[in-house]
């Protein structure tokens, strides 16, 4: 038997939850990312959504505000300090005072380590620590002049427990561990808490380009107690419950959503 699915959070959380905050949710417009984002909207929260193609951003903006909230869709490379610069300067035009930022856009692909060029390297630590770190920094001083915030970052299992293939992705995905402690500890005292989701393997497009449907079932074999793999849906509670103020006395945090993807097998 698996992992019973998770209920929608409208069945779990006030509707009211984040009324009056603003959410902006990087890689808002695809896979975990416009699940997140459509759920701050279902709970009262303005969300700004924010990648390199508009495409899939407009279709996820227009959802969010047929839930009656204010949205924001723009565009961002979040390797480029300068660019995530212009996006917050231009979520604070459009949509006002952010108080949540997700740490959500993210690559991979798998590749032996001794295979992987410089410049794959570089593309997929950029994006996930660069990109973190960028987005961080600059949303983060926000969030201090303005008294206080919540960030939640999207690390990985494999930042706790290194996994074949995954050099580049590991090694990026623990340093946004690491940075969301280290500004948890530093910005405590202006208001501003920060933690890590891991998500173990959810059904994504993007994660299913990577590893196809066979080594999914391989994982879902040999790795999973849950017997399934996650679904986007599984990581929203967890990730509101850390924008809301019920984790109020929760920070440098790592909350792995991952059908017990870090427990050993079972030896037998
Ligand atoms: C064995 C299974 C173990 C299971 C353990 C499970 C643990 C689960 C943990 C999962 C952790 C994280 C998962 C995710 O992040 S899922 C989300 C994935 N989504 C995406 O990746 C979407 C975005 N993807 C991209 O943007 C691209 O795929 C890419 C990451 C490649 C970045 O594209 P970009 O345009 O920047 O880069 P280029 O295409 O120009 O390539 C740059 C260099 O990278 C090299 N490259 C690209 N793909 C591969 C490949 N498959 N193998 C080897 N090298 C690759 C490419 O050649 C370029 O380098 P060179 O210039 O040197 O050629
Ligand atoms: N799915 C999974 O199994 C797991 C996912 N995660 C993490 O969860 C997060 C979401 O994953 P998932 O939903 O599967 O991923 P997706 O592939 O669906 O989404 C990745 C998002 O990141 C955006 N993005 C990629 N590069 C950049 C960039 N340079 N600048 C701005 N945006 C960028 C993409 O948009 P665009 O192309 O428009 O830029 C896309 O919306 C990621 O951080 C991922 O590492 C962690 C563990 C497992």
């Amino acid at each position: 038997m698996s992992l019973p699915e998770t209920p929608p959070s409208m069945e779990l959380f006030a509707p009211d939850l984040l009324a009056g905050e603003t959410a902006l949710v990087t890689g808002g417009g695809t896979g975990i990312g416009k699940e997140l984002a459509l759920a701050y909207a279902d709970h009262g929260a303005n969300v700004a959504i924010a990648s390199r193609s508009m495409d899939h951003l407009e279709p996820v903006a227009e959802a969010i505000e047929d839930r009656g909230v204010e949205a924001c869709a723009t565009t961002v490379d979040v390797r480029d300090r300068d660019d995530v610069e212009a996006m917050l300067e231009t979520v604070l035009a459009e949509v006002g005072d952010v108080s949540i930022l997700v740490n959500n856009a993210g690559a991979n692909f798998l590749c032996p380590a001794e295979e992987l060029s410089a410049n794959g390297w570089r593309s997929v630590v950029g994006t996930i620590l660069d990109g973190t770190a960028n987005c961080t920094f600059t949303v983060g001083e926000h969030l201090i002049d303005r008294g206080g915030g919540a960030i939640v970052s999207m690390g990985a299992t494999n930042s706790v427990r290194g996994a074949p293939y995954h050099a580049h992705s590991g090694a990026g995905k623990a340093g946004v561990h690491n940075l969301m402690q280290t500004v948890a500890a530093e910005w405590a005292r202006h208001g501003v808490r920060a933690n890590t989701v891991a998500p173990g393997v959810i059904r994504t497009e993007g994660v299913m380009d990577v590893m196809g449907e066979t080594v999914a079932e391989q994982v879902i074999d040999e790795d999973l107690a849950a017997d399934r793999l996650g679904t986007p849906a599984d990581c929203v509670p967890v990730t509101l419950f850390l924008s809301s103020p019920a984790a109020a006395y929760v920070t440098g945090a790592y909350y792995a959503v991952d059908g017990g993807q870090l427990l050993a097998p079972t030896p037998m």
